[in-house]
């Protein structure tokens, strides 16, 4: 049984540059994993099987079109092997802009390629990533990365390995395609140069405007950590998942219990950033 962790991805900052032809957007972001995330397990069976268990396996179990049996048939069709028994622990929110099942379905990969003997670095592996998701890929690295085109195109940076991050979600599904949808068009400028925390804060997400007229929620989010004493606060992806990052432990756990008493209902994760 190999066991892998999906980690949960973060946009310390998104910009939305354009709209392309094939309907996708023209992106600048900086890509940033924490160690928090969802489990996934295989092993080699006589049969195929998919089981999902977890704080929000029930978000789920109604979708047939699973991103890790996708990963898994590709990774059959394109590399070889199976059939496998595939578990996933589902730990983080859905379709919250933490990349949830990005990240599923690039540990799905990874675990079938440690599983099959194949190269963590094999190209195969990226070329089924960009068939996934605009995600996928930068998920598959699972590096602090600026991520280009829509979202593939990625070159490795500095990150902030071990840093306090504070992620809170208000328990609403955010749809992307609709995020992207309501964007007003207008390219702010592209991302800034220099160390990944002064980059970040020069920042933005240009997609939290759209988001938050879907969810206005994500604005109370925001507004509970924006008192918290963060180094940066933000909406990660197209939402409704909010993050903060802390200069320390003590900041981070009071910030906590700070947003625990703004949102009694609200989902969070204390954890930290990895490289
Ligand atoms: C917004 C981001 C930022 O990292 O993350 P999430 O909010 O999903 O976490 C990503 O670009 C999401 O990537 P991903 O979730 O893989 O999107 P996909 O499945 O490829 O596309 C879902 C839909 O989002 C829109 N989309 C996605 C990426 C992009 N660069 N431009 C787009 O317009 C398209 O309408 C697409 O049909
Ligand atoms: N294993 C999975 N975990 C989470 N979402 C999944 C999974 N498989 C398919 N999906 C679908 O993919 C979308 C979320 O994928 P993802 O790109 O990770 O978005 P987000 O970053 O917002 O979680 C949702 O529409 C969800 O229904």
């Amino acid at each position: 049984m190999i066991v892998e962790r999906a980690r949960a991805k973060l946009n310390l900052a998104l910009h939305v540059r354009a709209r392309r032809p094939d309907g996708y957007h023209e992106l600048e972001t900086l890509f940033a994993f924490v160690e928090h995330g969802d489990e996934i397990r295989v092993a080699r069976a006589d049969a195929p099987s998919f089981t999902i268990d977890g704080r929000f396996c029930k978000a789920l179990r109604a979708e047939d079109d699973n991103l890790i049996t996708r990963a898994a048939a590709a990774f059959a069709a394109d590399i070889g092997g199976g059939p496998w028994a595939i578990g996933l622990g589902k730990w983080l929110p859905v379709a919250s802009g933490i990349g949830g099942g990005s990240a599923d379905a690039a540990a799905t990969l990874r675990a079938l390629a440690e599983l099959e003997g194949v190269a963590p670095d094999d190209p195969r592996l990226f070329a089924i990533a960009e068939r996934l998701g605009s995600d996928v890929p930068a998920c598959l690295l699972g590096r602090t990365a600026l991520g280009r085109g829509r979202g593939e195109v990625l070159e490795l940076v500095a990150g902030a390995p071990g840093m306090p991050a504070l992620l809170v979600n208000p328990g609403v599904a955010v749809s992307t395609a609709e995020v992207f949808r309501r964007w007003d068009g207008v390219d702010r400028g592209p991302l800034g140069a220099g160390p990944l925390l002064d980059v970040a804060r020069a920042g933005r997400n240009d997609l939290a405007a759209p988001a938050i007229a879907i969810a206005p929620v994500i604005g109370e989010v925001l507004a509970a950590l924006e008192g918290s004493g963060a180094a940066l606060v933000r909406m990660s992806g197209s939402g409704a998942t909010c993050f903060a990052l802390y200069d320390d432990d003590a900041a981070a756990e009071a910030a906590d219990r700070r947003v625990r008493k703004a949102g009694p209902g609200w989902w969070r994760a204390l954890t930290r950033l990895t490289g």
